[in-house]
């Protein structure tokens, strides 16, 4: 039987050339993209089957900023799956990011330069905004809303003879210090991106202590720095224009300016290839790029305590219960 393999975010950037190489792994992969942008998605699913016409690629409408897209979404897919193999949580917002050019400055003169241009620690602030659903828009789309399809999937996904592979997008901008589990939405800070992000770490960290034993892993890769939308939404184009040069010669100094959305993807294709059961619940899967334009993948212990992931779990689970019960949807589906 084909690998069902279902991408969020597969419209654009990473989440698109994921696709195109996915099909060029396997061209028999059953590919589903869920997507909130119809036409985008169309288009999308059109230049796929213009290089692998026998492929099976379908659409679902699915705004994971929206639970009730999410939760329409998820019946959808389980009237159209028995199964699902890889569920890639890919969908993800950057939004209104302001650089701190002083810290930019300032940074390229110290010890730090490289660790700096490669994780944009202390040079991003975003001002967030509250959904539709009463929640911070940052943590819904990057977070909470792919947490929820995953919880009303569980039954596409939890089978003990054959495991499925939940595969997150984070980011080397998530931070530690960014997340607080007492303000985990993060409406309080000015760094929703790298807290959300980390809280993909910890959920990832605990939907591997709560799903292995019924067959379901999850697994973190950071794909670098890839110019795709949301980093051409950080910066007028003139100035991207005059940085590329400049962000080439970075590669000598560091493998995780991979650029391109095909090497962003480097990681989750590798993953792709593995055995859900071999992998390590505490790593994160790096897409790496050398100078030459060689990819390759490292890995890199996650910076998160499993107490801390169990607490942000049972917050999760909390939520979740307040928000379904808000919108009088069962908790996991018949
Ligand atoms: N670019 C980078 O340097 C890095 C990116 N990442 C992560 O990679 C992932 C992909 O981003 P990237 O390809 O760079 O950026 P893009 O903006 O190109 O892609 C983001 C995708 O997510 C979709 N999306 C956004 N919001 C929603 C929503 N509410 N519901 C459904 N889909 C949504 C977008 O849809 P639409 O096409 O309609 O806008 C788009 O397809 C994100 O999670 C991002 O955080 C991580 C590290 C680095
Ligand atoms: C001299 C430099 C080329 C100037 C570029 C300054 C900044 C605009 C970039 C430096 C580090 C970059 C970065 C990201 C965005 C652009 C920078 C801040 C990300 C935050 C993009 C999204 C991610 O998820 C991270 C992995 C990126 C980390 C580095």
């Amino acid at each position: 039987m084909q690998p069902v393999v279902l991408v969020t975010g597969a419209s654009s950037g990473i989440g698109s050339a994921l696709c195109k190489r996915l099909l060029r792994e396997d061209a028999g992969v059953r590919l589903c993209l869920a997507c909130r942008n119809m036409q985008k998605a169309t288009a999308t699913k059109a230049v796929l089957l213009a290089a692998h016409p026998a492929a099976q690629v379908t659409l679902v409408r699915l705004d994971v900023s929206s639970l009730e897209s999410v939760l329409r979404a998820a019946s959808e897919i389980q009237r159209r799956f028995q199964r699902l193999d890889y569920l890639f949580l890919n969908a993800g917002i950057m939004p209104n990011t302001h650089v701190s050019f002083k810290a930019l400055i300032s940074g390229l003169f110290s010890g730090r330069a490289v660790h700096m241009l490669s994780t944009a620690e202390g040079l991003l602030t975003q001002e967030d905004c509250i959904t539709a659903d009463g929640l911070q828009a940052v943590f819904e789309t990057n977070l909470f809303g792919h947490f929820i399809l995953i919880r009303q999937l569980e039954p596409l996904l939890c089978c003990l003879e054959k495991p499925s592979l939940l595969i997150w997008t984070s980011s080397s901008n998530a931070r530690k210090s960014a997340f607080s589990l007492t303000d985990y939405q993060h409406s309080k800070g000015k760094e929703s991106y790298s807290s959300s992000k980390y809280a993909t770490d910890l959920a990832s960290v605990a939907l591997n202590k709560h799903f292995n034993k019924q067959g379901l892993y999850s697994s973190v890769v950071c794909p670098g720095l890839v110019m795709t939308n949301l980093t051409y939404g950080i910066l007028p184009s003139f100035f991207w224009k005059l940085l590329m040069p400049i962000m080439w010669i970075i590669r000598f100094f560091t493998k995780t300016y991979t650029l391109t959305p095909y090497n962003g993807a480097e990681a989750q294709v590798w993953l792709f290839k593995q055995k859900p059961e071999s992998l390590d619940a505490l790593m994160k899967y790096h897409s790496c790029t050398s100078p030459m334009g060689k990819n390759c993948v490292e890995s890199q212990k996650m910076d998160v305590e499993e107490e801390t992931a169990e607490i942000f779990y049972q917050k999760l689970l909390e939520l979740e219960k307040h928000v379904l019960a808000k919108l009088n949807a069962p908790l996991s589906p018949k």
